[in-house]
């Protein structure tokens, strides 16, 4: 359920209160519609909506996208904990689903959250060098093996993964599981489950029982019946981008990068 205070509302006048409310009402009807229409991409329309941002007509870098992503997964993850005295192990992949867990590790420390990095095999790419060299200048750890906190961020695989999950992750993703007293929260979609959303194999190797899950400009397929609490970031597409995929004309609150799709 969304409260006024949500909006920011509470200390108006009673003019502005009943504005406020009108506006907020209508705000809340607007994202019950959205919600109850919502597209669902497969792996193949995300990856054409990226390269669609990165093209020629849109020009966006992977690096800036990859900021506002990681951006975006850092103040979902201040929402979703709801307090600034947290420990956090972000648990990045190869790819760049890894690098917004990298960026989002940054923003976190930033914010003064306790955080620290397990990265067991690190991307080819420069930029992740880069990251890398920022996270080294804000004193952030690089952990071999999982030290106990109260949010394990999972940036291991986003919307390019495919088949069953391969080590060194087999085993990353089966300690995240075992670790009971953590919540997970997954950036885009939780690793090692189909971003199109078909039946899992017997026996491989995922996230089990997510807690949250942070999509990235718009939900994939993965997630279309996931139950816990639910965030949108990547407020940056083009209208014309959006009517090309036929997305929703996301909600995001006021000035906000995160849109809270569902509480837990
Ligand atoms: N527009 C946006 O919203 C943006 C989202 N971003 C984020 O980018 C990811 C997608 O990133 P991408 O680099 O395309 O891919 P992934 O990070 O999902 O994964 C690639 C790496 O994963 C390895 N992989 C794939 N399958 C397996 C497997 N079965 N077992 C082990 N490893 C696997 C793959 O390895 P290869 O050996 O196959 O090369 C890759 O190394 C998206 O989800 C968002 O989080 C962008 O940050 C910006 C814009
Ligand atoms: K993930």
């Amino acid at each position: 359920m969304i409260g006024f205070a949500e909006f920011g509302i509470s200390r108006l006048s009673k003019f502005q209160r009943h504005r406020a409310g009108a506006q907020s009402i209508r705000h809340v009807s607007r994202k019950l519609a959205v919600l109850r229409s919502m597209k669902y991409l497969n792996a193949e329309t995300a990856a054409a909506v990226d390269e669609s941002l990165m093209g020629a007509e849109v020009g966006f870098t992977l690096e800036q996208l990859m900021e506002l992503a990681g951006l975006a997964v850092a103040q979902a993850v201040v929402d979703f904990v709801k307090s600034p005295d947290c420990s956090v192990i972000v648990v990045a992949g190869p790819g760049n689903n890894g690098g917004d867990g990298l960026v989002a590790a940054r923003h976190l420390k930033q914010f003064g959250y306790k955080v620290q990095v397990l990265y067991p095999k690190q991307g080819r790419n420069e930029h992740y060098s880069k990251l890398r060299k920022q996270l080294d200048a804000e004193n952030i750890e690089f952990v071999s093996e999982f030290t106990p906190a109260d949010v394990i961020l999972d940036s291991i695989f986003g919307f390019s993964f495919k088949g069953s999950v391969r080590d060194p992750f087999r085993e990353v993703i089966s300690s995240i599981n075992s670790q009971q007293s953590s919540k997970v929260v997954c950036v885009d979609v939780p690793s090692g489950w189909d971003v199109d959303g078909k039946e899992h194999d017997q026996g491989s190797v995922r996230i089990e029982n997510p807690d949250c899950v942070i999509s990235l400009t718009a939900p994939k397929a993965a997630v279309q019946n996931f139950e816990g609490a639910h965030y949108l970031g990547g407020r940056f597409v083009p209208e014309h981008v959006r009517e090309a995929f036929d997305l929703e004309r996301y909600p995001y609150p006021g000035d906000k990068g995160i849109l809270l799709l569902k509480s837990h």
